[in-house]
């Protein structure tokens, strides 16, 4: 078995250009209770992605496949890695992930909790260096935070956290990013600025970006695709004003029970 880092056996394919995320065939859920149902999806090349469905629709659960903290049946490679077999995804730079909620129960200045983002650069016992905290300072001052370097991460508001662990995402230099409802906490403002940024990551970093969201007023100005989770058979469609307008009409009605 070759080991690149991914714990991965070698690939038949691995001539072929890989797509950065393709499913066939998931089915996914919890005992007794199917969410992800013969799903099929292919993106071919880094993109920005925004999933979308009714609460309870299976975002969280798809992100928790992806992120090896689900089993599934069928097949999720992530540029070309079984997710299954992945060892340390995150650690070899291959996915980032910003869970709904992240909480912490001990003081930490916000600064120091940012520079964590480049712990893959570092070994176990290696200090972070002043390139690294001037990294960690201008991925603050991307989401605006950068007023807050010295503060007590613990005492922020629920939207300066979300944007503080945005910055330290921003840092993990990752092939692919799973976002789960970032702009959750945030304003009108700063929603738009963070939907701006992660769209950056996709489009001029080259990175590709999953981000699940109910904020459809956001999305018609964005380039990429759409992935309504609500649908029966949900497919990715190109981000338009026209599809994002269908994707809102369906949530505008009540889920459909079959799930
Ligand atoms: N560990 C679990 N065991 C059993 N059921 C679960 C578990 N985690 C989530 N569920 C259920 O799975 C369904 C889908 O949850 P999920 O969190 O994926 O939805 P979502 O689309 O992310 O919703 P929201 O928009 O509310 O965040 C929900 O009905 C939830 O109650």
């Amino acid at each position: 078995m070759s080991d690149d880092g991914l714990g991965t056996a070698p690939n038949s394919s691995s001539l072929i250009p890989q797509s950065s995320l393709n499913i066939e065939n998931l089915v996914a859920g919890y005992p007794g209770r199917v969410l992800v149902r013969n799903l099929f999806l292919c993106l071919p090349a880094p993109a920005f992605v925004a999933v979308v469905g009714h609460n309870g629709s299976g975002k969280t659960t798809l992100f928790r496949v992806l992120t090896g903290q689900l089993p599934y049946q069928g097949s999720v490679q992530l540029h070309g890695h079984e997710v299954r077999h992945l060892r340390r995804a995150a650690t070899t730079g291959l996915l980032g992930y910003l869970p709904q909620r992240g909480t912490l129960d001990f003081a930490i200045a916000v600064r120091e909790l940012v520079v964590m983002g480049r712990y893959r650069h570092h070994s176990l016992l290696s200090a972070y260096n002043p390139t690294d905290y001037a990294l960690a300072d201008a991925a603050l001052a991307r989401v605006g935070m950068a007023h807050l370097a010295a503060r007590d991460f613990t005492q922020l508001s629920g939207g300066e956290q979300q944007l503080v662990w945005l910055a330290q995402l921003s840092l993990q230099d990752a092939q692919v990013y799973l976002l789960d409802e970032p702009t959750q906490q945030l304003d009108v403002y700063y929603r738009r600025q963070v939907f701006s940024l992660i769209h950056s990551w996709a489009v001029q970093g080259n990175k590709s970006v999953l981000c699940s969201t109910h904020d459809l007023d956001n999305l018609p100005e964005l380039t990429g695709y759409l992935l309504n989770l609500s649908e029966p058979e949900p497919q990715l469609r190109p981000l338009s004003s026209a599809t994002v307008q269908e994707a809102r009409k369906w949530l505008e009605m009540p889920p459909l029970l079959v799930k």
